[in-house]
């Protein structure tokens, strides 16, 4: 509900109420940013002023004020002057470093609320956005709202106080010329404004060709091997150089807008000059308007009138920052689709019993995977689960993991229901090694201890013995602080699977996952591995999900998965007197047939 209510808001209001808790620095650096223009604008003044005293002499401004003679009068004016140059110095540095610090500081915590957000999201979520996109958002737009933050909110406030400041004083001054001076303002604005509502779509256009090309370029450095196996170099040149292209049309036709608009200002500004040089300097010469006057309006015009040809850049700089806004406020408007439950069940005190309660699962816009399937695991049970590729073994690991929610029925542990449960609670109850390993770039023992950050050496050791890792970790250069490379490619297969499991023994959780946990190493290994297993998996729950059926055959019962369903179980000698699916799977592999 609050989510949605946030969309209506436009998007700079967004941002400003994400800068709510830092509402002092705002004020102090726009308080700070005024008092820097205005007393920028302090010097063309002075100057009148100092002609009129060499004009005047005796009858001048300053004498007028009771300094009579005309070399103390400049003497007061120069040191008005340093005073003024001095005290603009020191709030030009103080609203500098604010609005820095506050750039900073936006940009650090809408990029840690965003990414924060992001890892609550769903897998779905993950899987209908690639990773370019979301890194362009997390890297690139969040950037553009420090550049906006950082030189953006600044002008726009020197803008409004230098031309406030100094259309009153003009309309006080001269109010005879300040109305001429002031009429090529609304042209320049209307035109500043229909040209940034042209501007707007196209920049959204811009960041979302920067979205694709992220994409693209994650995409192929993360797939560079097989880029190179099949010599697909060139093709893949092709589509980078495609989407760049892309990519600079669409800031091109956003820039063929945005400078177009920069000589119609320069004809609009002069004439506001022109007018002031010409009807001024007739007032002067009629007696109407003191030269001290007439000098510093000549000097002030092009101060009012210059900031309108900033302002369309910062309204470009202004458009660019909102589609970022737009962005990354639509992320962290996403809602979250697996949301926590409320009851917490202390780690401790869980038995780990599972259950599936007919459940039936599609993954979104599929057919069912899962249909009316029922599951019982008792709690320090090992049960092994097989079935043809594709059957779904993985996805109902998914499902006990809360990644997706079932559509019907419900998946109980120690007879509660996983919705119900907080989810990091959920998740500390379930080791699991998945089919795919991923291991982060760092050294062995940080791979290991990922997830049980406060184990000791020994424990990780410990780990890395039972799950037979051990032995080729201390063959390795710097041992256990060697690194491994970004997803572990310095490692092979089977020396990943052993750390991913090394990694589950160590968190020593109340249910044990496999999931084709062995597949990559060799027979004698895992042999190995299977004997470490019935240690570990004593008084645990174990899931063991295998091809290769000798991983499995110990299990206290196996369940044969086939068409949306368990469709045999029972152990290993029950299922080959059954002599279905599983006693033919079992001759297959055993050379029987
Ligand atoms: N994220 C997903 N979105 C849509 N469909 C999916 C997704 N993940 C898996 N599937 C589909 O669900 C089905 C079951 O996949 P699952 O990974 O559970 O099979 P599996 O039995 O573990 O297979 P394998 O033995 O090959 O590991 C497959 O047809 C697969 O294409």
């Amino acid at each position: 509900m609050k989510q949605n209510s946030a969309r209506t808001y436009p998007p700079l209001w967004r941002l400003l109420r994400y800068a709510k808790p830092y509402r002092v620095q705002v004020w102090a650096a726009v308080v700070c940013s005024i008092l820097r223009t205005l007393l920028d604008l302090a010097p063309p003044y002075l100057i009148g002023v100092a002609i009129d005293v060499v004009v005047e002499r005796e009858a001048s401004l300053l004498a007028r004020l009771g300094i009579q003679d005309p070399l103390t009068q400049l003497l007061v004016l120069s040191i008005l002057t340093i005073t003024v140059w001095g005290l603009e110095s020191l709030s030009q540095f103080t609203a500098d470093k604010l609005w820095q610090n506050l750039a900073q500081t936006l940009q650090h915590e809408l990029r840690v609320d965003t990414y924060n957000h992001l890892q609550e999201l769903d897998l779905a979520y993950f899987e209908d956005h690639s990773t370019g996109t979301l890194l362009s958002i997390l890297n690139d737009d969040i950037n553009q709202l420090e550049r906006f933050l950082n030189f953006g909110a600044k002008f726009l406030i020197d803008f409004f106080t230098r031309v406030s400041a100094i259309g009153i004083t003009f309309m006080l001054l001269a109010p005879g010329v300040a109305w001429l001076a002031m009429v090529p303002i609304p042209f320049i604005l209307w035109g500043t404004f229909a040209f940034q509502s042209r501007l707007a779509p196209r920049y959204d256009a811009v960041r979302d060709q920067a979205g694709l090309i992220s994409d693209r370029l994650a995409n192929n450095l993360s797939g560079i091997a097989t880029i190179k196996s099949f010599t697909a170099e060139a093709y893949e040149s092709d589509r980078v150089y495609a989407e760049s292209e892309a990519y600079r049309r669409s800031n091109g036709q956003a820039i063929a807008i945005s400078v177009a608009f920069q000589p119609l200002l320069r004809v609009f500004i002069l004439s506001g000059f022109v007018i002031t040089l010409y009807f001024g300097g007739r007032e002067v010469l009629q007696g109407q308007l003191s030269v001290g006057i007439y000098g510093f309006m000549v000097f002030i015009v092009q101060n009012l009138l210059w900031p309108f040809t900033e302002l369309s850049e910062i309204m470009d700089e202004y458009q660019r920052a909102m589609a970022s806004v737009r962005r990354v406020m639509g992320l962290l408007d996403t809602p979250i689709a697996v949301p926590h439950g409320g009851q917490s069940l202390p780690l401790g005190m869980v038995r780990g019993e599972v259950q599936f309660n007919d459940i039936t699962f599609a993954y979104n816009g599929r057919n069912n995977i899962l249909n009316h399937l029922s599951l019982h695991v008792p709690a320090g049970s090992t049960i092994g689960i097989v079935g043809a590729t594709g059957s779904g073994k993985s996805t109902l690991i998914k499902l006990l993991l809360r990644f997706y929610d079932v559509q019907n029925g419900c998946i109980l542990i120690d007879g509660i229901n996983i919705r119900e449960l907080h989810l990091s609670d959920l998740r500390q109850y379930i080791g699991w090694v998945s089919q795919d390993v991923f291991l982060f770039h760092g050294t062995v023992a940080e791979n290991i201890r990922y997830g049980s950050f406060d184990a000791t050496r020994d424990q990780i050791i410990q780990a890395a013995k039972l799950a037979e890792a051990h032995e080729f970790i201390e063959q390795l250069p710097q041992g256990y602080d060697t690194i491994v490379g970004e997803r572990g490619q310095k490692l092979s297969g089977g020396q990943r699977q052993r750390l991913a499991i090394a990694r589950a023994i160590l968190k020593d959780p109340p249910i044990l996952i496999l999931d084709e946990a062995t597949s990559a190493v060799d027979n004698e290994t895992e042999a190995a591995i299977q004997r470490s297993l019935v240690k570990i998996t004593q008084n645990r729950t174990t899931i063991a999900i295998a091809h290769r059926l000798s991983t499995i055959r110990h299990a206290d019962c196996i369940y044969v998965m086939e068409h949306e369903q368990f469709v045999e179980s029972g152990t290993h000698e029950q299922l080959l007197v059954k002599n279905g699916t599983y006693a033919k799977l079992w001759r297959v592999q055993s050379g029987i047939l």
